[in-house]
Parts: structure tokens; C-alpha cells; sequence
């Protein structure tokens, strides 16, 4: 567990673990009104929340599985990446994948952010690499059975 400084513009209650094992913490609607969204529409959802994570950390914004498969509702850019250095809101781009009207509505949990550690890299630019196994074999050239 670490300490991570959150401002809460929204009237909703923080993000929170819905198990003792969950991985991540449900996001959401910080609206007003509803948001309704036709087929293919997409619509950037703000959550309220403005967090400071330390470096070395990053948040990911993932789909939630039951809207997944009961409405057709996902994110777009999935995950969402929220850099340790964003001090702006989080916000949630949701697309509707179903052939109907969906409707977002004010405090609906829409999205979930996982915290995660995150390495940067310092690049080493040489002329060959290692051989191995696989070496270029890729995109299903192990098979499917
Ligand atoms: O689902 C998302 C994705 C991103 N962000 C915020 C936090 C992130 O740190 C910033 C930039 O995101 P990203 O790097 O994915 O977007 P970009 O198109 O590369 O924009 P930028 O040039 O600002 O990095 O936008 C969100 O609030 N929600
Ligand atoms: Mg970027």
C-alpha cells in the first residue's frame, strides 16, 4: 500500500478496492445529466478525481467487464494511461460497441483505474540481438491447438 495525495471535485465517495483482493478501484461518472450514447458514439467522462502518484508509479483506466458485456460500453483507448507528472482531471473516453442507445448516468461506476509500478528505460542502441528460441517467430507462430 502507498499513500497517494487525491483531490475529490465530484460528489461521489473516492475510488475504493470493492474486495480486499481487487486489483482496481471503480471509477465514477462525475456528470450533472445523462450521457446518452448511440452506436459508435464516443464521449469523454470526467470522474472528479485530479491525483498526484509518485514517480515510478502509473494508474491504468480499464473497461469494467459488466458493462462490457451487458451494454456494449468499453474505453476506447484501453488501458488508459495516467502519467505520474498529470495533475489534470481523470477522465474516462467511453465508446458504446452496441447497436442501441446507452445511457451513462451521474455517479454510474463506468471505468476502473489500476495503480501499478512502471519502469522508464535508458536505451542501449547496438546493431544485433540476442538469439533465441522464438527469435523473430511471432503473431501466432507457435499455433492455435
Ligand atoms: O484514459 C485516459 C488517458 C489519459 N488521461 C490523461 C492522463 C494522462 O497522463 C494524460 C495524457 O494521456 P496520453 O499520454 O494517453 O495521451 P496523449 O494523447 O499522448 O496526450 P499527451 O500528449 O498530453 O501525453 O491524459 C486520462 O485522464 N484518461
Ligand atoms: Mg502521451
Amino acid at each position: 500500500m502507498i499513500n497517494v495525495r487525491i483531490i475529490n471535485t465530484s460528489s461521489h465517495p473516492l475510488p475504493a478496492y470493492a474486495t480486499a483482493g481487487s486489483s482496481g478501484m471503480d471509477l465514477r461518472a462525475s456528470i450533472t445529466s445523462p450521457i446518452q450514447l448511440q452506436p459508435l458514439e464516443r464521449s469523454l467522462v470526467p470522474t472528479g478525481l485530479f491525483i498526484e502518484l509518485p514517480i515510478g508509479y502509473e494508474a491504468q483506466v480499464r473497461p469494467r467487464s459488466g458493462l462490457a458485456i451487458k451494454q456494449g460500453i468499453t474505453c476506447l483507448n484501453t488501458p488508459g494511461t495516467i502519467d505520474a507528472d498529470y495533475r489534470g482531471e481523470i477522465k474516462v473516453i467511453l465508446i458504446n460497441l452496441s447497436n442501441e442507445e446507452q445511457t451513462i448516468m451521474p455517479g454510474d461506476r463506468i471505468a476502473q483505474m489500476v495503480v501499478q509500478q512502471v519502469e522508464q528505460v535508458s536505451w542501449v542502441e547496438v546493431e544485433s540481438l540476442s538469439s533465441t528460441e522464438r527469435n523473430a517467430g511471432g503473431f501466432g507462430h507457435t499455433g492455435k491447438s
